[in-house]
Formats: C-alpha cells, sequence, structure tokens
C-alpha cells in the first residue's frame, strides 16, 4: 500500500512520563514536511542515553516516544530531500550535520547547532511533533525517535547505509559504537604501547575497550560495578578489571598504584559527576588525557581541583565520538 503523503497509524511505545513503564500504543505518524524523511524502523538499540531520559536524570518533555540508535527503510521523502530516497537503508544520527552552522562548517566542530540534546525540545525543527496518540501531541527523543514502527526525522539526521547492511545489528554504529569507538579513536587519538583506563563497560565503554585496542594500546583497565560486565570486557581486549565498591580506596588511587605514573587515557562512560573526577584523577598529571564520553544530568557540576589543572594534563568532553556522518557520507 502506498503510504505517501498520508498519516500512517503504527504502533510505538510511549513514556508517559519519567519513571514509569513504557506502553505500547497506536500512534499516528503524520508525513514528512519539507527537509524531512519517514523511516520504518527495523531495529533499534538501547543506549544508556534512553535510560538517563526514562529515569528523568536527563530532562525532556514528556510523553515521548524513546529512542535514538535506530536502523530503517526510508518510507516517504519531504520536499526538497534530495540525498535519500524510499527504499534506502538509513541509519538515525543524535548528532545531525546541517553542513550550514558554525559547527559543521569548523573542520574540528561535530555538535551541529541543529541537534535537540543540549537543550532537548522534543519536536522538530519547526517546532512542532509528527506523532500523536489518542489525540494527543507525543513529543520526539532528540529530534529521532526509534521506538516505533515508523518515525519522522530531519535529512540531515540520516545516514545512508549499505543495501547489504545486517539490519538487525547495524542500529548500533548509530550511536554506541561510533560514540566509544571515536572517543578513543578519533578523539584521544590512542598512541600504540600506551595505557588506558575505562569507566563504564556498558555498550559504550566496550566501544571504547575496542578503540583502545586497536589503537595498540597494551594496558587497558576497565572498571565497572556490575562485575558480569568483565568477561565481555576482557575478550574485547580489557587486561584489568576493577570493582569500585570491593575496593578499599578510591578507585583512582588503586589506578595510580597499579600505574605507577596515572594512565595516558581515561575515558568516563557512565554519565556521573564522581566517576568523572575518577577518571580525571587517575589520569597522568603531565600529559595525561581524560575524555569525559558519559551524558550527566545537566544541574549536575563538576568540581576538580583548581591547581592541579596547571600539570599539563588535559580534561576535554566529546559526542558522537567526534563522528562527523550525515546523509551526504556513507556511514
Ligand atoms: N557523548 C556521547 O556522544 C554519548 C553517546 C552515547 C551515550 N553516551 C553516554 O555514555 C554513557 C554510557 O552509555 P552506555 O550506552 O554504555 O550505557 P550502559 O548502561 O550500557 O553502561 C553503563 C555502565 O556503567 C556502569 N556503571 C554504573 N555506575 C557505575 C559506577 N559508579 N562506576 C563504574 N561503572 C558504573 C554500569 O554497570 C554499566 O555497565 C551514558 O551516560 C550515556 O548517556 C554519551
Ligand atoms: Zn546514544
Ligand atoms: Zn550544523
Amino acid at each position: 500500500m502506498n503510504t505517501s503523503g498520508k498519516a500512517v497509524t503504527c504502533w510505538a511505545a510511549i513514556a508517559w512520563k519519567k519513571n514509569s513503564p513504557l506502553s505500547i500504543e497506536e500512534v499516528q505518524v503524520e508525513p514528512p514536511k519539507a527537509g524531512e524523511v519517514r523511516i520504518k524502523m527495523i531495529s533499534s538499540g538501547i543506549c544508556g542515553s534512553d535510560d538517563h531520559v526514562l529515569k528523568g536524570t536527563f530532562p525532556v518533555k514528556f510523553p515521548l516516544i524513546p529512542g535514538h540508535e535506530g536502523a530503517g527503510i526510508v518510507e516517504s521523502i519531504g520536499d526538497k530531500v534530495s540525498s535519500v530516497k524510499p527504499g534506502d537503508k538509513v541509519l538515525t544520527l543524535i548528532i545531525p550535520q546541517c553542513r550550514e552552522c558554525n559547527s559543521c562548517l569548523h573542520r574540528k566542530g561535530n555538535f551541529c547547532e541543529k541537534q535537540d540534546v543540549l537543550p532537548s525540545s522534543g519536536l522538530m525543527l519547526d517546532g512542532t511533533s509528527r506523532f500523536t496518540c489518542k489525540g494527543k501531541s507525543i513529543y520526539h527523543s532528540f529530534r529521532v525517535s526509534t521506538f516505533t514502527e515508523y518515525s519522522v526525522v530531519p535529512e540531515i539526521a540520516v545516514a545512508k547505509i549499505d543495501d547489504a547492511a545486517p539490519m538487525d545489528k547495524v542500529c548500533l554504529i548509530s550511536c554506541g559504537v561510533p560514540t566509544g569507538y571515536g572517543a578513543a579513536v578519533q578523539s584521544a587519538k590512542v598512541t600504540p604501547g600506551s595505557t588506558c583506563v575505562i569507566f563504564g563497560l556498558g555498550g559504550v565503554g566496550s566501544a571504547i575497550v575496542m578503540g583502545c585496542k586497536a589503537s595498540g594500546a597494551s594496558r587497558i583497565i576497565g572498571v565497572d560495578i556490575n562485575e558480569k560486565k568483565f568477561s565481555q570486557a576482557r575478550a574485547l581486549g580489557v587486561t584489568d578489571c576493577l570493582n569500585p565498591r570491593k575496593l578499599k580506596k578510591p578507585v583512582q588511587e588503586v589506578v595510580m598504584e597499579m600505574t605507577g605514573v596515572g594512565v595516558d587515557f581515561a575515558f568516563e562512560a557512565v554519565g556521573l559527576v564522581d566517576t568523572m573526577t575518577a577518571a580525571w584523577e587517575s589520569c597522568n598529571k603531565s600529559y595525561g588525557v581524560c575524555l569525559i564520553v558519559g551524558l550527566a544530568s545537566p544541574e549536575s557540576q563538576l568540581s576538580l581541583e583548581a591547581a592541579k589543572i596547571i600539570t599539563g594534563k588535559t580534561l576535554k568532553g566529546v559526542c558522537l565520538g567526534a563522528s562527523v556522518v550525515c546523509c551526504c557520507s556513507e556511514a
């Protein structure tokens, strides 16, 4: 049936409020407006950021259709869309690339001004929603809701992928994998023979481990409070596993003792200020590099010992692994 130009009725998972179970509801998904595409979602990952959204530690507007790590097939396109056509396989991008804003035009920028994460309006670029349920307008998640059979997203927030891509697995390449792998390889630029520590061994942390390993790091320390993560982390390249809850002293002190001088590269992939501080304090004071990947609550403040900033180490944040992927590039 040709659904182009018409609203589609389909199933979606809706979070009516924070900290409540998702409910599967029938929703109406409007056709894409100019510069937008409607996607039939085939698979979606679950990212730690979705967890922050649903628990309310990251502020968004409710009710919303969560999810942002999606793989799907373009069902129809709005006016002026030229980079994809119906039938194309695509990934959704939490950080779009408009190719016009200050960040997109800067060779080092990837945090496009047309993103909807910080702050999050929950609406498309024209300030309206494409979802309704029971007559009520439903907010989008970062403009790329994926827990739905159909979603409307800006053209600048999709990347075309190979026709042969396995659609059940490739959704992970939408956010978690490039976020972690890119943090290690593109942003930190982990060096051969280096020592790394990764706080949080979930989806993102695992991809950081893979990036550190691929860059030739010789020692990779993994930190997590959930020891079930350790066997897979070891399989990916972690050489030492630490559970901070089982240590007699702060984990950063243990990392210092293990390495003698602190690590070359520390990564925080949890989203808590305590683990951010621990990552910073695990770094070598002279040349260590600390990458903040985890998404903390916007209300939280990171407090560091000011005098120690001058010793030479680097603190930096990284979004989507400093990747610059868009509809103009093949993901
Ligand atoms: N910067 C970006 O572009 C970007 C992109 C995606 C996700 N994120 C953020 O990265 C973080 C990780 O995402 P994820 O998908 O891997 O989540 P996840 O839930 O899969 O993994 C988080 C891990 O942290 C561990 N953890 C929790 N508290 C801990 C503590 N106190 N000390 C050590 N480990 C602890 C958990 O056991 C879990 O294994 C989240 O904050 C997410 O919002 C950022
Ligand atoms: Zn994500
Ligand atoms: Zn831009």
